[in-house]
């Protein structure tokens, strides 16, 4: 279309879209004839009456009103043009409602089969309701254009946040991911996964709620290239963009789950905190395969001052394995929930978070035999858990109710266990007892100290790298003369017979398996824990790990130990503190727990206070090589103690201090923490 170029051209085209009542229409006629004005002046004066915006002045201007005009849509402004095509805000003239109006790219829609499955795929979406999901409301096709008109949000979409205004402070790029994950695990219960989570498809409303965007239209981008492959590129195949894909995605595009999302989500947030994608530099074929080979991105490497559990969180959500990532996008939710701003007051910060995902504890042998067999929710291969969405509430209710009439309490037992999940971790739990357990995320660390390290022992390496493919609670504290008490009837600590009412005291004097003891009666006794879950003594390495909190020095404090209110070890840094110095002289028992300072994964007493016995046998040397999920030798015949005590010198209060002592040692320094996890 050519632009208009006399008044009285410009004026039939604007009467020609109708956008003007005919009294606004006769003023503007009336105006014209006095002021006898040229098209540019008319323009001018619309602006200023207000009555058209500016895109629409312009584009009559330019000869294509018509083009306003999409079935009942009036468009009024242009929001932008990706890939998949143009955006306009919009508003739908018998309505009256705003919109957002995408119109889809003429070549995306060529084949009448992708035209099906693109209507059915968005009549999918419009099921959807969630705070977190822009709602699609229509799909329909005018003069040639298939067009979507979905939610309107008055707000800017995450990559242009960043472009504008740099890397997002924590809590703020923790609370956009954290909804952004409440609206895909909406999708996910519904059986949607979105394929190109990505900051663009993330819209941070003006009100700081956040939507995520273009549901169902990643089929868009693998529907063109199957079914007209000679047109499209293989990078077109996989995907619009290569810097958020999860590495299965590019591997196997149809046949992701909800994972991918989760992944995405991880190398989104990554770039939300950092300004950069994980994998920088490269062509798309090169980013592809870096998501395929290379590290998960670490957060601390680019952003040294981040808490090491959000780096951990991120490395957790960006696994290369689908099995060792968060499940499900709720759990994404949880875990990201400390870094977030607290609720607005009176509200709890778990309200707003949906019911736990069906995910079974127990399941079926898949080998064939009929016994049942326990699976932390977080480790249930997809199928079952595919299986167990499928399922759904009703048939678990009438298995429920068959059980319970064929087997009686028994059959509901076995009901209760088969069918109702759990919640998904929160950060912190507090069990029966009242001992505080904080959640260590999955992740990978250097296990051991390098032979540089002051005050190394000889029996701290190889290092090697150990991954830890579950998340865990541990004790936020050691375990306690009270806590003790309350559950073995008696403390056998020396505190708990020196001073009175030393209930906050660690116990102490206690055998490897008094511990181990308390830990089973623990798991009978904690009905409120996650099923299939049970205390027991941590790791050698689940220990460490949670100790170091993603540091790589000395001290979970750095390398020079550093003093804390009632910390009793030598607070100098040497190995061996003087006679004379008051400060660093043990007063010959240990404090109450909890006073020094918490490490970042909230872990307090870990250096010092009482040595911790583990689960492992000990051993003088560690294998070489890398190892996942290390539990120590098959034998032997002591058992391995960690962390300094009150009476130790600094170097035996490092992160990777070991001792091994026989079993049924009691010593006044040792005591012990439990850790929560999974049955394997
Ligand atoms: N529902 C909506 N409400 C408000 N603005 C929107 C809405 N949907 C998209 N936009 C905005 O429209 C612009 C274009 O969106 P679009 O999704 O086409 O682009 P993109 O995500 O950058 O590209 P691609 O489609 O290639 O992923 C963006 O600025 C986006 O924020």
């Amino acid at each position: 279309m050519a632009p208009v170029t006399s008044t009285t051209d410009f004026l039939n085209a604007l009467a020609a879209t109708g956008f003007l009542t005919d009294t606004q229409l006769a003023a503007l006629k009336g105006w014209a004839q006095i002021q006898r004005p040229d098209a540019n002046t008319i323009a001018i004066e619309l602006n200023k009456r207000g009555w058209l915006t500016g895109y629409q002045i312009k584009e009559i201007y330019r000869g294509r009103g018509p083009g306003l005009s999409i079935g009942p849509y009036r468009v009024a402004d242009l929001l932008g043009e990706g890939a998949m095509g143009r955006v306009f805000r919009a508003t739908h003239m018998r309505l009256g409602r705003e919109v957002a109006l995408k119109v889809i790219r003429r070549d995306k829609l060529a084949n009448p089969l992708t035209v099906r499955r693109f209507q059915q795929e968005i009549r999918a979406v419009a099921q959807l309701s969630h705070p977190n999901v822009v709602m699609a409301f229509d799909a329909d096709e005018a003069n040639g254009d298939h067009f979507l008109a979905m939610e309107f949000v008055d707000g800017t979409d995450l990559t242009k946040l960043v472009r504008e205004r740099g890397p997002m402070p924590i809590p703020v790029a923790c609370d956009y991911i954290r909804q952004a994950a409440l609206g895909l695990h909406h999708a996910y219960e519904r059986g949607m996964v979105h394929r190109d989570v990505k900051p663009s498809n993330i819209i941070a409303a003006k009100t700081g709620q956040v939507k995520v965007l273009d549901l169902g239209l990643a089929m868009l981008n693998t529907a063109t290239a199957s079914e007209s492959s000679t047109r499209v590129t293989q990078e077109g195949f996989v995907l619009g963009t290569p810097d958020f894909l999860a590495p299965e995605q590019a591997q196997n595009p149809q046949q992701v789950d909800t994972r991918a999302d989760v992944y995405a989500l991880g190398t989104t947030l990554f770039y939300l905190l950092t300004g950069q994608t994980p994998y920088e530099g490269g062509n798309s074929t090169e980013k592809l395969l870096k998501h395929i080979t290379d590290p998960p991105p670490q957060l601390l490497a680019r952003m040294p001052t981040a808490p090491p559990q959000l780096d951990a969180i991120i490395q957790w959500m960006t696994a290369k394995d689908p099995r060792h990532r968060p499940q499900t996008p709720v759990e994404v939710a949880h875990a990201l929930l400390p870094f977030c701003p607290p609720p607005p007051p009176g509200t709890h910060p778990h309200q707003a978070l949906p019911p736990a995902p069906v995910a079974p504890v127990f399941a079926l042998d898949p080998k064939g035999s009929s016994h049942l067999f326990m699976l932390p929710a977080s480790e249930a291969p997809a199928r079952i858990r595919e299986r167990s969405r499928k399922s759904g509430s009703l048939t678990g209710w009438l298995v429920g109710l068959v059980a319970l009439v064929t087997f009686g309490v028994g059959g509901y037992v076995v009901y209760r266990l088969a069918f109702l999940a759990d919640p998904p971790p929160t950060a912190e739990y507090t069990n029966p007892l009242g001992m505080k357990l904080v959640l260590v995320p999955p992740g990978k660390f250097l296990m051991g100290s390098p032979d540089s390290e002051r005050g190394r022992g000889f029996d701290e390496g190889p290092v090697g790298e150990v991954t830890l493919e579950n998340a865990y609670y541990i004790g936020a504290t050691e375990v306690t003369n009270g806590q003790f008490q309350q559950l073995m009837g008696k403390s056998p600590a020396r505190t708990a017979v020196r001073i009175r009412g030393a209930t906050d005291y660690p116990v102490e004097t206690v055998t490897w398996a008094e511990a181990v003891e308390f830990c089973k009666k623990l798991t009978e006794r904690d009905r409120t824990k996650r099923r299939g879950w049970a205390y027991r003594l941590p790791t050698e390495a689940e220990w460490e790990y949670a100790c170091r909190a993603g540091t790589t020095t000395a001290y979970p404090s750095g390398d020079q130990l550093l003093p804390a209110q009632g910390e009793t070890f030598d607070p100098l840094g040497k190995d061996d503190p003087p006679p004379d110095d008051p400060n660093a002289k043990s007063p010959g028992q240990p404090s109450k727990v909890g006073q020094a300072k918490a490490n970042a994964f909230n872990l307090l007493d870990c250096p010092g206070n009482v040595a911790e016995w583990c689960s492992d046998f000990y051993a003088r040397s560690y294998p070489a090589g890398p190892r996942v999920n290390p539990t120590g030798p098959a034998t032997g015949d002591v058992r391995a103690v960690r962390g300094g005590a009150f009476d130790s010198p600094a170097a035996r209060c490092r992160s990777a201090a070991r001792a091994g002592h026989p079993p049924d040692t009691r010593e006044p320094s040792i005591g012990f923490r439990v850790v929560l996890a999974p049955v394997p």
